[in-house]
């Protein structure tokens, strides 16, 4: 069994239940509430900074050149594309995307993680929240990229960034850095990186499960 196959193994259940939320059926459907997306995308925006910097980190530690690349790449679409949807989309939406909204507590746990990540020094870590964050994502939004075109951009633009060839080439490749990476670890070093994706695994479902709730918001 790949590595990978294994890690989303032992995360089974927060797993499924991330990958198949009542949030994203919802948004994907086009019956999720407006001031959930809203409040959704300004606690991603939050999320999305810390992953700008781990992406970063990670590219900074890849063990060669073509290894970092397509790291390289993808932080080209975080910084272009997906950040001009985050700002359209909460324009559009009626927040304000120059205001950064207070983190709420699954999103500063989030920022925790990746931020401890980020500055671990070890590769491994880096990759294990960057492959949690990227192949949820895909696994999620795939099912529904056939309903995109026909959704108001700011679900339809969101389920097209996280689904599609470009998206799964991003999602192979990171998995292929960690299951490289995890040939040379040592058994503590595999035990930590199992703890640190069951750790993202559980805030994703966490994440999904606030944002269908407002995040506590009246
Ligand atoms: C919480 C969360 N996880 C993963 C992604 C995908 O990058 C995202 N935008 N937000």
């Amino acid at each position: 069994m790949r590595p990978t196959d294994h890690l989303r193994s032992l995360a089974a259940d927060d797993w499924q239940a991330a990958t198949r939320h009542g949030f994203t059926d919802a948004l994907a459907d086009g019956s999720l509430p407006k001031d959930r997306m809203l409040t959704y995308l300004q606690q991603d925006y939050l999320f999305v900074e810390g992953f700008v910097r781990l992406l970063a980190s990670a590219i900074a530690h890849a063990p060669s050149l073509p290894d970092a690349i397509p790291a390289a790449q993808f932080l080209g679409l975080i910084s272009g594309p997906e950040n001009t949807y985050f700002l359209r989309a909460i324009d559009t939406l009626g927040g304000d995307p120059d205001t950064p909204a207070p983190a709420a507590p699954v999103t500063a746990e989030f920022q925790a993680l990746m931020a401890r990540a980020a500055g671990s020094g070890r590769y491994e870590q880096m990759l294990a929240v960057l492959v949690v964050a990227e192949w949820s994502y895909l696994d999620w939004a795939s099912p529904h990229a056939g309903k995109a075109a026909g959704l108001p951009f700011w679900f339809g633009e969101w389920i097209t960034l996280h689904s599609g060839a470009g998206f799964e080439s991003v999602v192979a490749y990171l998995r292929d850095q960690l299951d490289t990476a995890w040939q040379d670890l040592d058994d503590t070093a595999r035990r930590a990186v199992e703890d640190t994706f069951r750790q993202g695994v559980a805030l994703e479902r966490r994440f999904f499960d606030a944002a269908l709730a407002g995040f506590g918001a009246a």
